[in-house]
């Protein structure tokens, strides 16, 4: 039998060159996407409520976490405050008993330029050539309504990471000890709340600001998040990852996330770490929407490639 890896084999290496070919990918041994960031270590502490909603052994106790911040793009110095380092990332990787871990990814903004591996591919193919040849990219993002609402989220530059929230997109089952299924997404909310620079205030910051804004701050005070769930509603689409939900929503406290120590040795953490979405524990199931399956195989062949460029490296 076939495992999803394999059957997505074709379209996961066309999405990994098209993501090199886009990505201005020009050192080697970095992530294609996501490059720069900066590596956490924690402790994330359940609230009352979430073992009501699930299983899964990190909502009823406290475990270590480790958190991947990070920027867009390929390129590993890239600039705080360039527009295309938006939007910023989150990885974040539950500690679990008997040596097992379950991973959160998420971006800052509520929405994914598509729903389908094959849209993405398209989107990517487009946003290729968006310099060659802007009318066709600006066309192609115009009618289509997963690209032009993220376009329309990009670009802005945090006040920090740790007033930035995230939003990891896919939809999941929570399961509970009775086998009662809660349906719903999870955010990551900062505790300092949501706030940006102005564009003027943006352009007068060091170019590594967001990470040694981070060092800055645990010299006082650890960083925190709350894990929430926004449950979903009946209308709302829990198939497509591009669209936020809208109008009121029940949002339950799962817990929080204190980050209290940079990492030591960076730049092997960032290469070592390798996350992957799909990385479950009990308790917690995908809704199988259309982009899932890809991710586990897209993020994996990343992992060999930037491994194989770091050995080249080594040998040259
Ligand atoms: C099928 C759709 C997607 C594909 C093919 C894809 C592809 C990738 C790849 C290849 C990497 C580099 C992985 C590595 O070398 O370690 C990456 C990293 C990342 N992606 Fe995606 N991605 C997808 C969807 C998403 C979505 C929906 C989000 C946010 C909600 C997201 C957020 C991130 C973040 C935050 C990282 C950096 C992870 C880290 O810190 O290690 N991606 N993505």
């Amino acid at each position: 039998m076939k495992n999803s890896s394999q059957i997505n084999e074709p379209i996961t290496s066309q999405l990994i060159d098209k993501l090199y070919e886009g990505n201005q990918k020009e050192v080697t041994g970095y992530r294609v996407n996501h490059a720069k960031g900066i590596v956490l270590t924690g402790l994330f502490t359940p609230s009352k409520q979430a073992s009501s909603i699930s299983t899964a052994p990190h909502f009823s106790q406290s475990v270590p976490v480790i958190v991947r911040l990070s920027n867009s793009t390929g390129i590993p110095n890239i600039e705080d405050h360039n527009p295309k380092a938006s939007p910023r990332g989150i990885a974040i990787r539950f500690t679990l008993p008997n040596n097992q871990h379950t991973d959160i990814v998420g971006h800052s903004v509520e929405g994914f330029p598509a729903d389908t591996p094959e849209e993405f591919l398209n989107f990517l193919s487009v946003a290729n050539q968006a310099e060659s040849h802007p009318d066709k990219f600006s066309n192609y993002i115009n009618a289509h309504e997963a690209s032009k609402h993220f376009f329309s989220l990009l670009g802005q530059t945090p006040k920090s990471f740790a007033t930035t929230a995230f939003y990891p997109l896919h939809t999941f089952k929570f399961i509970n000890q009775h086998q009662q299924v809660t349906l719903g997404r999870y955010q990551v909310q900062p505790i300092l709340g949501v706030q940006y620079l102005s564009d003027k205030d943006a352009g007068l910051k060091d170019k590594n600001f967001l990470q040694t804004d981070l060092v800055e701050q645990l010299k006082k005070t650890a960083i925190q998040y709350h894990l929430v769930l926004q449950v979903s509603k009946p209308e709302d689409d829990v198939m497509r990852i591009s669209q936020p939900w809208l109008g009121p929503h029940e949002i339950i406290d799962l817990g929080t996330i204190t980050l209290n120590k940079i990492g030591d040795d960076q730049l092997r953490l960032n290469q070592d770490l390798a996350f992957d979405p799909t990385t479950l524990s009990t308790g917690i199931e995908s809704v199988q929407d259309p982009m899932f399956a890809i991710r586990s195989p897209s993020y994996r062949l990343s992992t060999i490639r930037r491994s194989q460029e770091l050995n080249l490296r080594h040998h040259k």
